[in-house]
């Protein structure tokens, strides 16, 4: 390859970012003495805002448009890509990111929510491409391969995070529909030519509104479209409500209102509707007057009656209040500001949410800040079930053991934005009552849908190379950690019955002998797969897009305390790589922790072990010795990192983040000062690594001492970079023995 060996790291949100501020100089350090470039790309929230509107902004506070850039990189063999994880924003957020960069002096427009002019649809639209989930499908060219290295298992066994305990009278339970949902109504078929097919809605009266005039397909592709019922949700919700009342078990609902962007905040609001209903009717015109929108969450509620005169706004809120008194206990987000579980749709995000509630005993938060038994809403019942499955084996066995408990890793197919469910421009509330159908260029109809007003219809792509792929990949996976590995597919469920087909036919490409491969509902997938982590087996979950999503947060909570310790790999078709860095999220939580009190708990591992594995890549891509001897090094490191415990703490005035980040280095530099295969490295690292044993105590010191005051970085999406950079690196000594090896 001709191109000059480089990595690029994202710069993103939240935890992970201002982890970055301390991470990136060590790294930059490291490589550029090595002759490795490491360059930056801003895909956070903030700046994929200020790239939507060049024309409103200064010469000096512009910026590329660094996400489009990746996505093409994505796609060449070079990529090398190391993606920490992003914000996905809800609306709420989006508005909140904008107001402080408008008051950072950027003259964004504001979003406008019912825009009433061209210049306003124009705005609102490229406002809403940076809205829910628009980075990772933007650079997953490649399927994913999550799992926990050997070294992190082992680190689980020695240090094993707590575990709360289950009880076998646990009230705790998940609740689903059991008609009227995606799962009943889906349709599937796989496309035998090359073509487009059209969307359209055909009203009762005979009208027909085209809801998307072309979607391309290619040969091979499953195609697939389900709708969810307005009015049964509703139903459902109801009762729900009324059976957690009735069982004085919390409510809480659990969703994807970020990823699946189009459908579940609409779902959210349908939720809030039903859950707040009474008041909502009451005060309707009012609320409608000021803007509240239910799929903002309740919080929006309190946010818009602001405009309201303050006697209205106080009988607004004493209505809320009543009603709580007639309602079941809601779970808490946070207690002490009195955030609800309906609050915000970003707020609980089912993949973290339901492993945290099965992590502490099946119990969420209520508003007395004590945990208690839960009802976990999913109303759909395509994977409701492995959760409920879960459950039930705690209250049989009791909690996991992190110090025996097997390993689940994954295979994940979502190439070329595979099984992106009610996302993007394929996902609609019908209008009015009719029938939506889908037809190919010859008119001929491929599967049709009878509908009502207010019910979501979403239509979804998942490519054929794409899945032959992801069937390559488990087989190599199975063959190379001896491991069995099980296609997680419900032959009674449309959209996975064609990929049971094409499964079938692709395995039989692959020597298969002496594997155990296996193809079996999600359900009792997750039983046999939970029956074998209890005897300490280790079981590959090969999936879709959206269990990937789910299991890659279940299993490593369960087994190593969090997914940040996940090694997260997407081999990308065209022979790049993306390192994505855990499968968790940004971590709200550790910022707020931050400024409270300069205390840092994000755990940067999974970056650690995404840098080894990039540096290992580029090795091999570029034929690099010195990338080689880099990830070697990092790899050892890693391992007496782990061992010796030096992840961050959650208490303050204890080591945090940026003294996992020093730990991190001296080892690094140990490692390098050890191996022989490079003497030039050899010698400049060992003096590092000496200088770092002599001043480990001063450095550790400085970095603890700082801790306990709030800090101001003055933003939370665009914080200010000197301000940061100094909260992030209080270590003279440690940054003036950085230098020691930095080439500037
Ligand atoms: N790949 C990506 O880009 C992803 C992005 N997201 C985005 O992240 C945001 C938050 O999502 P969500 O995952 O629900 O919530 P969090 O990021 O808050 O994660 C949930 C909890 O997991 C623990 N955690 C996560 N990462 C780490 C880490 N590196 N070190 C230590 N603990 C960690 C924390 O537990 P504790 O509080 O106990 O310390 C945290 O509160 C959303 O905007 C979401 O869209 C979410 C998933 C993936
Ligand atoms: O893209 C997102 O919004 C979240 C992705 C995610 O949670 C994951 O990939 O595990
Ligand atoms: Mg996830």
């Amino acid at each position: 390859m001709s191109k000059t060996p480089k990595i690029i790291y994202t710069l993103t949100d939240e935890a992970p970012a201002l982890a970055t501020y301390s991470l990136l100089p060590i790294i930059d350090a490291y490589t550029d003495s090595a002759g490795i470039s490491v360059e930056t790309r801003d895909i956070s929230l903030a700046g994929r805002i200020i790239c939507l509107f060049p024309e409103y902004l200064s010469d000096e506070q512009q910026l590329g448009d660094h996400l489009a850039e990746l996505g093409e990189l994505a796609k060449t063999p070079e990529a090398n890509i190391i993606k920490l994880p992003n914000i996905s924003a809800s609306v709420p957020q989006l508005k909140a990111a904008i107001r402080e960069l408008q008051g950072q002096g950027y003259k964004l427009p504001d979003y406008p929510d019912e825009p009433t002019s061209d210049v306003e649809r124009d705005i609102k639209a490229r406002y809403d491409r940076v809205k829910g989930s628009a980075v990772n499908p933007v650079l997953r060219e490649g399927n994913s391969d999550r799992r926990a290295p050997k070294s992190v298992k082992n680190y689980a066994r020695k240090y094993p995070h707590r575990m709360g305990e289950w009880s076998a009278d646990s009230q705790s339970h998940v609740a689903c529909m059991s008609e009227g949902d995606f799962y009943g109504s889906e349709r599937s078929a796989t496309m035998s030519a090359e073509g487009a097919v059209k969307i359209e809605l055909i009203g009762k009266d005979g009208s027909t509104t085209v809801l998307k005039e072309k979607t391309p397909v290619l040969a091979g592709e499953v195609i697939d479209a389900a709708v969810m019922s307005h009015q049964a949700l509703t139903a459902f919700i109801k009762e729900q409500v009324a059976d957690a009342k009735a069982r004085d078990v919390l409510f809480s609902l659990h969703l994807k209102a970020t990823m699946m962007k189009v459908s579940d905040p609409i779902m959210f609001g349908i939720v809030v509707e039903a859950f707040y209903g009474e008041v909502l009717e009451k005060h309707a015109e009012a609320l409608s007057e000021v803007g509240f929108d239910a799929n903002n969450g309740i919080g929006d509620l309190y946010a818009t009656i602001a405009k309201l005169p303050t006697d209205k706004q106080d009988e607004i809120k004493a209505d809320i209040e009543a009603l709580y008194a007639e309602r079941p206990r809601l779970a808490m987000v946070n207690s002490h500001k009195g955030i609800t579980n309906l609050h915000v749709p970003s707020d609980v995000i089912i993949d973290a949410s339901m492993p945290a509630m099965i992590r502490d005993s099946g119990k969420m938060w209520g508003a007395d800040d004590a945990l208690h038994d839960a009802k976990a809403v999913i109303p759909d019942r395509c994977y409701a079930t492995i959760y409920q499955a879960t459950i039930d084996d705690c209250k049989a066995n009791g909690a996991f053991d992190p110090t025996t408990m097997g390993s689940v890793p994954n295979v994940g197919l979502m190439a070329q934005k595979a099984e992106e469910y009610g996302s993007h421009d394929k996902t609609f509330q019908i209008p009015a009552d009719g029938t939506v159908r889908v037809t190919n260029d010859a008119g001929e109809v491929i599967f049709e849908h009878a509908v009502e007003k207010g019910d979501i219809w979403r239509m979804c792509q998942t490519k054929d190379a794409p899945i032959k792929d992801w069937v390559k990949l488990a087989v190599t996976r199975a063959r190379d950690s001896e491991t069995p590995a099980v296609f997680w597919l419900d032959a009674n469920r449309a959209h996975d019955a064609q990929l049971i087909n094409k499964v079938e036919a692709y395995l039989a490409e692959h020597d298969t002998s002496g594997l155990d491969i296996r193809i079996l509902a999600p359900v009792d997938a997750m039983k046999l797969s939970l029956e074998r982590i209890r005897r300490g087996e280790d079981t590959i979950s090969v999936t879709g897009n959206v269990l990937r999503d789910y299991l890659t947060d279940l299993f490593p909570i369960m087994e190593l305390g969090t997914s940040a310790k996940m090694l997260s790999i997407v081999p990308l078709m065209n022979g790049g790589g993306l390192f994505e860095t855990g499968a968790g999220g940004s971590a709200p939580k550790h910022v707020q922790q931050l400024l409270e009190e300069n205390h840092l708990r994000w755990d940067s591992l999974g970056e650690f072990l995404a840098l080894a594995a990039s540096l290992e890549h580029l090795g091999k891509t570029f034929d690099n010795a010195r990338a080689r001897v880099l990830a070697k090094a990092l790899d050892e490191a890693n391992g007496k990192f782990l061992d010796s415990n030096k992840s961050p703490s959650r208490k303050v005035g204890e080591l945090d983040n940026r003294g996992s980040h020093f730990y991190l280095a001296m080892y690094w530099a140990e490692a390098l000062a050890a191996q022989d295969e490079d003497a030039e490295l050899k010698a400049l690292f060992g003096k590092l690594a000496e200088e770092f044993h002599a001043k480990e105590a001063v450095i550790v010191e400085e970095l603890n001492a700082v801790q306990g005051q709030a800090v101001d970085i003055q933003g939370y999406y665009h914080p200010n970079g000197e301000l940061t950079e100094r909260v992030m690196r209080p270590s003279e000594t440690l940054n003036a023995a950085l230098a020691l090896v930095a080439k500037g």
